[in-house]
This record gives C-alpha cells, structure tokens and sequence, in this order.
C-alpha cells in the first residue's frame, strides 16, 4: 500500500529508511514532525521531496501548487495579469468564488477545484510565466499560508519560504540549489521551449521571486549540481538520520 496520506508501517520500519539506523520507534518518532526542503525554481524540490517523503513514510506539500492554481483561477477568469487595476482583490475574488484544495498524497500531489482535478494544467509554460506575479501578493501569501499550516504533521514541506516564513519552527531544513543552466537542462525533458528559452526563464522567475527565496539561517544548502535526484534523497535521509534528535522534537504539538 503507497498511495494516501500515510504509507504503511512496512515502509517506514522496514522501506530504505530502516538502513539509516531507526528502530521501532521512528513513526511514532514523526508524529508532528516537518521538515522543510526550499529552493529556487526547478532545482528539484518537489522530486527530491517526493522520494524523501516516500523513504520516511509520510506525505510531501507542494506549496507551489497553490500558488500555481491561484494563477489559473486569474487566467481563466480572464484577468489581465499586467493591466488589471487592483489585481489582487480580483485574485482573491477567485479564490473566495472556487474551491481549491491541496491533496498532499505522498506518490504526488494533487490539486482540485471543486470536483474538477486541475494538477496536470498547473505545469504549463504560461502559468510558469504568471505566477510570480501573482505569488508576490501578501494577501494570496497569507491565503497559502493558512492552508498549509492547517495541514496535519507529519510532511515535507517544499517551496520557497516553508523553513522562514511559514514553518521556521520545523524539525529540519534543507534549501536546493543548482546553476541555471543545469537546471534547464533538467526541465527541458518536460518543456517544449529549447535550454536557452528555459534557462531564461528561470532566472527571470528566481529574480521575481527573490523576495522570498533566501534560506533559513539553519537549512542545509545543497548543490544539487554534481548529484543525481536519488543521491540528493540519500543525503537528505542521511542527513536526517544523523540529526535524531531533531527529528524527535515534533514541530507541531500532537495529541
Ligand atoms: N539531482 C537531479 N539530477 C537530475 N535531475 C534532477 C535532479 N533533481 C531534479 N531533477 C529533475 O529536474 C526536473 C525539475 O525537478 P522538480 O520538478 O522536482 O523541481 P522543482 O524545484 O520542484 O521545480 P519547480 O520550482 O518548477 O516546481 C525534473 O525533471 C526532475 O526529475
Ligand atoms: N513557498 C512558495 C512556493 C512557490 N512560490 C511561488 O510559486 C511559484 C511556483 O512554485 P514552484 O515551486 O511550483 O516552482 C514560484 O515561482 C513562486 O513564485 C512561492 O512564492 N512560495
């Protein structure tokens, strides 16, 4: 069983995680537990959750995805993203008149409006182009950020600001990194743009997002440049099964 909010026991006493040295104890361990992986656009962050997540048994948030479908609500309601006048009480129009919910399954999130599943419209070129636009808007900030600390503990949460602005209390945190160029050439598989459309791009998206992209002071940066995505996984489980202790201080307070 690998599908829902929680992998079965099986995987965290006995999955990969188990060869990092946790006994027993470890899920009861988790309970309330966050730990946060931040970093700049396409360097692996909802990947490197995803198997990070797996490997401890436990679900993985994709902030990001809200931001994107907030972004989505604003195209299809037609909105200008460079003209509207007031473009963020028209954002928050949107968002009051639909309903979007994050479904942090650990094999990959989804996200809905209403009845309608829209994650496979959220990674498109256009909405890759509007939604630092939209993302820099407070009101939409604190909109995401309430529905993300309603989420039960434990997850990885991945974004930009998950270990400063939204969880700076969790248990561990680690930001990613890699030169544009090499990101680029990762993320050209799934775009249709060439590498030197793409890296473009992104950089234009990490300067819009510069207001919430520095790390924590206490996140672990990691050069993902010189690794592959499981050798990213693995430092991260390492790094995690050294700090025990950190993870056996739950960051949210369970009953
Ligand atoms: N260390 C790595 N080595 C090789 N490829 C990688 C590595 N990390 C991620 N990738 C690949 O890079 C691409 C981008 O990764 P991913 O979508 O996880 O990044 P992201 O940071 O979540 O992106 P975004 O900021 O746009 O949401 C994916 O194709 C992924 O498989
Ligand atoms: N914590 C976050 C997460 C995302 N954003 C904004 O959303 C954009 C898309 O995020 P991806 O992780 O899917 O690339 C991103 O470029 C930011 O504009 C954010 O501000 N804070």
């Amino acid at each position: 069983m690998t599908h829902g909010l929680w992998r079965s026991s099986y995987t965290v006493l006995c999955g990969p995680y188990a060869s990092y040295g946790w006994g027993a104890a470890v899920r009861h361990r988790l309970r309330g537990v966050i730990v946060t992986i931040d970093g700049v656009a396409a360097s692996g962050k909802s990947s490197v959750s995803g198997g990070v997540a797996s490997a401890l048994g436990i679900p993985y948030v994709s902030s990001g995805l809200l931001y994107r479908a907030a972004t989505l609500l604003a195209l299809e309601a037609g909105l200008d993203l460079h003209q509207t006048a007031d473009l963020e009480a028209a954002v928050l129009q949107e968002l009051a008149r639909h309903t979007l919910v994050l479904e942090p399954l650990a094999a990959g999130n989804r996200v809905w409006e209403g009845q309608r599943e829209i994650t496979e419209r959220l990674h498109s070129t256009r909405i890759d182009k509007g939604v630092s636009i939209i993302a820099v808007m407070p009101r939409v900030r604190a909109w995401v950020d309430d529905q993300l600390r309603a989420l039960p503990a434990p997850f990885v949460a991945e974004g930009r600001d998950m270990g400063t602005a939204v969880f700076p209390e969790a248990s561990a945190k680690f930001y990613l990194t890699a030169s544009p160029r090499i990101r680029a050439e990762r993320r050209a598989k799934e775009r249709p743009e060439d590498i030197p459309a793409i890296e473009a791009a992104l950089t234009r998206r990490d300067e819009l997002d510069r207001a919430q992209i520095a790390p924590a002071p206490d996140a672990l940066v990691i050069d993902t440049g010189p690794l592959d995505l499981q050798g990213v996984i693995d430092l991260i489980l390492s790094k995690l099964a050294l700090s025990n202790s950190a993870l056996s201080k739950p960051t949210h307070q369970t009953s």
